[in-house]
């Protein structure tokens, strides 16, 4: 039995809306087909399974294959984490065997948009049972000798026991983080636009929201081992914010601009189309330019040229179990504009790609709002622990680069 098939025996009779969530009620109402029918419960429903176990398990693939190993920074208590590098061919043979299952089962588009919100109700079921295993497997087995101290259980639920657990051979974070959240994302993004072509014929400016978030996504899985030097990695640790969050909020919100746009198809013109790529392209490029230049100067150890001059810094040192780290902090080329200028690139780029969705309010830019508080958030958490790490090193900085992501203003 096909998954239409399947979908259309399960289906009770017309009208009648049961929800498994208040999320997925709001899901439905907010951006899909109001009159949809959901009429299964939560743990039965097959279709939604299925498609996030063979998801879980095709990450869990890539990450046993054999390939090469990465190694990650060292913790404070001495553990080096090690992952597989292996993101850009993952990225590749994943969309190329969805593509190719696609044009075999050619309902499935449609099948997965109205049944969004049952797989969402999985992930969430499966972000909750990992998470309680993660807390007991903290508290049991951990993999490092490090000792923290003891809080109160909600909150170690919460913000997670261990940096770096891994279950059955593979690092959680990057299993959930890299592999899961990132793959759901981009496979969900194709999955709508070819829903809402389906439904509602081409759209343009449809294609040119996902060619964006392909790209972006394209990128990150190029650097995917520069990402595990980052606040989500080394602070973090794998509990239910990051875990989550992965699974269930990267799946459900940061694709929200193109599920929107099924149910409400685009009224952006071609030339429109063609202007929202290009700013999205040259905020992508300049996105990726900045992080770049930090990734070049780091391997260079500050000696290489930036904008056709000589790299300059500020020397810094840092202490560890281990002793006392030097470390340089760059203040030409864009890191000598402003301090956090990849963020600002990148809410560029996420309100290049909400907006498709212009004319219909403020839901299709829902992304991009969280983005700002997310961003700014992050803004201060990473100079508090910059700060903490460098102390009068990075007061010098600041003062030298005295805007964090807008020239003049902030
Ligand atoms: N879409 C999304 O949800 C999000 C996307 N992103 C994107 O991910 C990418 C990585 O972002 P993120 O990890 O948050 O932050 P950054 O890449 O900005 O890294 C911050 C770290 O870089 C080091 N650093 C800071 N200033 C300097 C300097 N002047 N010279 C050298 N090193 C410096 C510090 O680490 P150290 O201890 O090594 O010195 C600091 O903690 C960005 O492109 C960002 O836009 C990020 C967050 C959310
Ligand atoms: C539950 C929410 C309120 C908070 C969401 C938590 C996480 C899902 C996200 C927090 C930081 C996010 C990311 C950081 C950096 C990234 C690099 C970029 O190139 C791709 C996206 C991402 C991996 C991004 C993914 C979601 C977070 C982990």
């Amino acid at each position: 039995m096909g998954v239409s098939e399947v979908l259309r025996y399960k289906v009770g009779p017309p009208g009648m809306v049961v929800t498994t969530t208040a999320g997925v009620q709001l899901l439905a109402r907010l951006g899909g087909d109001t009159n949809n029918t959901i009429p299964w419960s939560l743990l039965g429903d097959t279709f939604s399974w299925t498609v996030v176990t063979v998801i879980l398990f095709w990450a869990l693939l890539s990450l046993w294959v054999p390939g090469k190993e990465f190694m990650g920074p060292q913790t404070t208590f001495g553990y080096t984490p090690v992952y597989k590098a292996n993101g850009f061919q993952f990225l590749w043979v994943s969309l190329a065997a969805f593509l190719t299952f696609v044009y075999f089962n050619q309902n499935f588009p449609l099948d997965l948009y109205n049944n969004f919100h049952n797989i969402l109700s999985s992930c969430n079921v499966l972000a909750f049972v990992l998470c309680i295993y993660l807390l007991v497997k903290g508290k049991m087995w951990p993999e490092s000798s490090e000792i923290l101290p003891s809080k109160p259980l909600m909150y170690e639920f919460y913000r997670g026991m261990e940096l770096h657990p891994r279950i059955l051979g593979v690092d959680v974070k990057q299993l959930t983080n890299c592999r899961f959240g990132l793959l759901a994302w981009e496979l969900l993004v194709v999955t709508f636009f070819l829903a809402g072509w389906q439904r509602n014929g081409f759209s343009l400016a449809h294609l040119v929201c996902v060619i964006l978030q392909t790209i972006y996504l394209a990128k990150f899985y190029w650097w995917e081992t520069g990402y595990f030097n980052t606040l989500d990695i080394i602070l973090d640790r794998a509990g239910y914010y990051i875990c989550w969050g992965c699974l269930v909020f990267v799946p459900s919100l940061y694709t929200f601009s193109s599920y929107y746009l099924v149910a409400n198809p685009p009224l952006v013109s071609a030339n429109g189309s063609a202007l929202i790529l290009l700013l999205g392209v040259v905020a992508i490029t300049l996105n990726y330019r900045v992080d770049w230049e930090k990734e070049h100067f780091r391997a260079h150890d500050g000696k290489c040229t930036l904008w056709g001059r000589p790299a300059t810094y500020v020397e810094a040192k840092y202490t560890t179990n281990t002793g006392v780290r030097r470390s340089k902090l760059l203040t030409s080329g864009f890191w000598g504009v402003a301090r956090h200028l990849n963020y600002t690139f990148e809410l560029t780029l996420a309100l290049a790609w909400c907006l498709p969705g212009l004319g219909y309010g403020i839901l299709p830019f829902i992304y991009f709002i969280f983005l700002v508080i997310l961003l700014v958030h992050r803004v201060f958490r990473d100079e508090e622990k910059c700060s903490a790490k460098y102390g009068d090193a990075w007061d010098k900085y600041c003062k030298e680069v005295p805007y964090r992501m807008i020239p003049g203003i902030f």
